[in-house]
């Protein structure tokens, strides 16, 4: 992947894609992964405006991944069950019932959205999940979470073969057991485990915050592994933003070339990122 990028206020003013093509070509044949959280995803108009980034990067060569998640979807189709929902370390304790009002709202409703948002601005994408043609199979992470899974096996053939008819694969965040298990798994440690797959060249974490930010306030551009490991010792890494950095941590150790937490609601996050020399958000690197 070459590291020359456009600038932002080129990007923001340009009015055709014909002026915009020479820039997106550099990233021909780069594999991106982008995880879409539910908090990131808001109106049909963020929606649409994912999407177009998505199909823009696919049609400049680019093969994008798309993992999402929807923890508020599911929170509120558990309301309407009335099924309570316990939460440990960011993750969300999962009972049986619980597993399928996951499994319906994420396979469901969240991904055929997506699927459908993607393909309303020309691109072709297909949902999956980890269930899918053996992509994920996973362990249980720790008994008393009840049906959270951890990825153990990752088989990436699917994405590779949808990546050769240029079809955007688009992975809700649950994966098969051993003994035929359904696993719901956190949205970024399913994203770092398919990026790792992959080997990609770029994890992008879409969030509702600007990027890491720290003591001061201040967002950290640049993180190096011990500063995580101390930001999150001295509590200034804190919530759902430690599992975000643990997996970006797992993410680059093993052999995805930079991660990128930033906020998916700014308009045209991922292509800011990719396309711009400020880039956006927090990098890590190996
Ligand atoms: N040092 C930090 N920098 C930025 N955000 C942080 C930090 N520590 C904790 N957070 C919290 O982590 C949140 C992002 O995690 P989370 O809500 O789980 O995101 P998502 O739902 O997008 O996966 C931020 O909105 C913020 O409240
Ligand atoms: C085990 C676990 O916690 N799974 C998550 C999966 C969805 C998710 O990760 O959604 P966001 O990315 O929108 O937070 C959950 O049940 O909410």
């Amino acid at each position: 992947m070459k590291t020359q990028k456009m600038n932002r206020d080129w990007i923001a003013t340009a009015r055709t894609l014909s002026q915009a093509l020479p820039y997106l070509q550099r990233y021909a044949g780069a594999t991106v992964v982008i995880k879409f959280g539910g908090n990131a995803m808001g109106s049909d108009e963020d929606m649409a405006s994912f999407a177009r980034d998505i199909v823009l990067m696919r049609h400049v060569g680019v093969n994008p991944v798309v993992v999402h998640g929807g923890g508020p979807m599911i929170n509120a189709m558990l309301d309407k069950l009335e099924i309570k929902s316990d939460w440990v370390n960011g993750k969300r304790v999962t009972d049986k019932a619980t597993v399928e009002v996951v499994e319906m709202v994420l396979s469901g409703r969240v991904n055929k959205r997506i699927v459908q948002a993607i393909n309303a601005e020309g691109g072709k994408a297909v949902g999956l999940s980890g269930k899918d043609a053996g992509l994920v199979t996973c362990d249980q992470t720790n008994p008393d979470l009840g049906f959270v899974g951890t990825p153990s096996e990752v088989d990436p053939t699917i994405l590779q073969d949808l990546a050769a008819s240029e079809t955007i694969p688009v992975i809700a965040p649950l994966g098969a057991g051993r003994n035929g298990e359904t696993f719901n798994i956190n949205g970024d440690t399913m994203a770092g485990a398919i990026a790792a797959a992959l080997k990609a060249d770029r994890l992008l974490l879409l969030t509702d915050i600007e990027g890491v930010k720290g003591a001061d306030g201040e967002v950290l551009t640049e993180l190096s592994a011990d500063h995580i490991r101390e930001l999150i010792a001295e509590g200034v890494i804190a919530g759902g933003m430690i599992p975000k950095t643990e997996t970006a941590l797992a993410a680059v150790e093993g052999g995805v070339r930079a991660v990128v937490i930033l906020d998916g609601r700014a308009p045209n996050a991922c292509l800011l990122e990719l396309y711009t020399d400020h880039g956006a958000g927090s990098m890590i690197r190996a």
